[in-house]
């Protein structure tokens, strides 16, 4: 059974950091001295669909008094024990803004792990979005084998909601993703936003014996072979 011990942290960076690159290859690498793998989950979506506040909720236990457009990314770690090994889930949480974020967009999808895709349920327009969104990662080469997620966002406005759950549903199936319908803001919804980014890190977990055996070292950099395991038992 998946539990979690309290340790997370958080960074931002955007284009005027100019050690920016340095520290994002973190990300991907495998920290052998302590043996703990890095996850990096990437979030995206429109402008004010509550990136930030699912990611905060998710490395911070709380909904943010305030939040402000992200510009470039703001990434958030937590440690998480899923069946005995620890394992640090990187969130990069993106810009909705294309201005605050195209000088990024590479660095948000190289040596990626699992991506959420989110929209926001009182809002049409995010939701029709979700197709550029799933073309620009494509675009940027990411595979097919890369777990990917989508998130109906701020469902506490239930007097609001535009966007009907089985289009919703629908549309995750045509693109071979699971739907979670969620409130970043709403505590009683904190289990549900834990459960987005833990059924991820079970599903990469899942690669675990690739990932220690058939790791392959090119250019420095290291690239793992995505098979699934059949032993997983993966809760999603
Ligand atoms: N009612 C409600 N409001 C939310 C929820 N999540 C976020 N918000 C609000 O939506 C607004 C935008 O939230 P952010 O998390 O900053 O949105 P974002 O997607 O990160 O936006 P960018 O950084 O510009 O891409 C803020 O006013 C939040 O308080 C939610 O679950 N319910
Ligand atoms: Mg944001």
């Amino acid at each position: 059974m998946a539990n979690e011990f309290p340790e997370s942290r958080e960074g931002t960076a955007n284009s005027r950091h100019a050690n920016l690159t340095s520290s994002l290859d973190l990300s991907t690498s495998l920290d052998h001295s302590v043996q703990t793998r890095i996850f990096k989950i990437i979030v995206i979506g429109d402008s004010n669909v509550g990136k930030t506040c699912l990611t905060f909720r998710f490395t911070g236990g709380a909904f943010p008094c305030k939040t402000e457009a992200t510009i470039g990314v703001d990434f958030r770690e937590k440690a998480v024990e899923i069946e005995g090994e620890k394992i640090k889930v990187q969130v990069w949480d993106t810009a909705g803004q294309e201005r605050f974020r195209k000088s990024m967009v590479e660095h948000y999808y190289r040596n990626v792990h699992a991506v959420v895709f989110v929209y926001d349920v009182t809002k049409m327009a995010s939701f029709q979005n979700l197709k550029t969104w799933i073309q620009e990662c494509n675009g940027h080469g990411v595979s097919s084998s890369v777990p990917r997620v989508l998130v109906g966002n701020k469902c506490d406005l239930v007097d609001q909601i535009q966007v009907p759950s089985n289009t919703a549903l629908k549309f995750a199936d045509a693109h071979n993703m699971l739907l979670f319908e969620t409130s970043a803001k709403d505590p009683k919804e904190s289990q549900n936003v834990d459960s987005i980014f833990m059924c991820l890190a079970c599903r990469l977990k899942a690669q675990k014996y690739l990932i220690y055996r058939d790791v392959e070292r090119e250019d420095g950099r290291v690239r793992l072979k995505h098979q699934p395991d059949p032993k997983s038992n993966c809760p999603c």
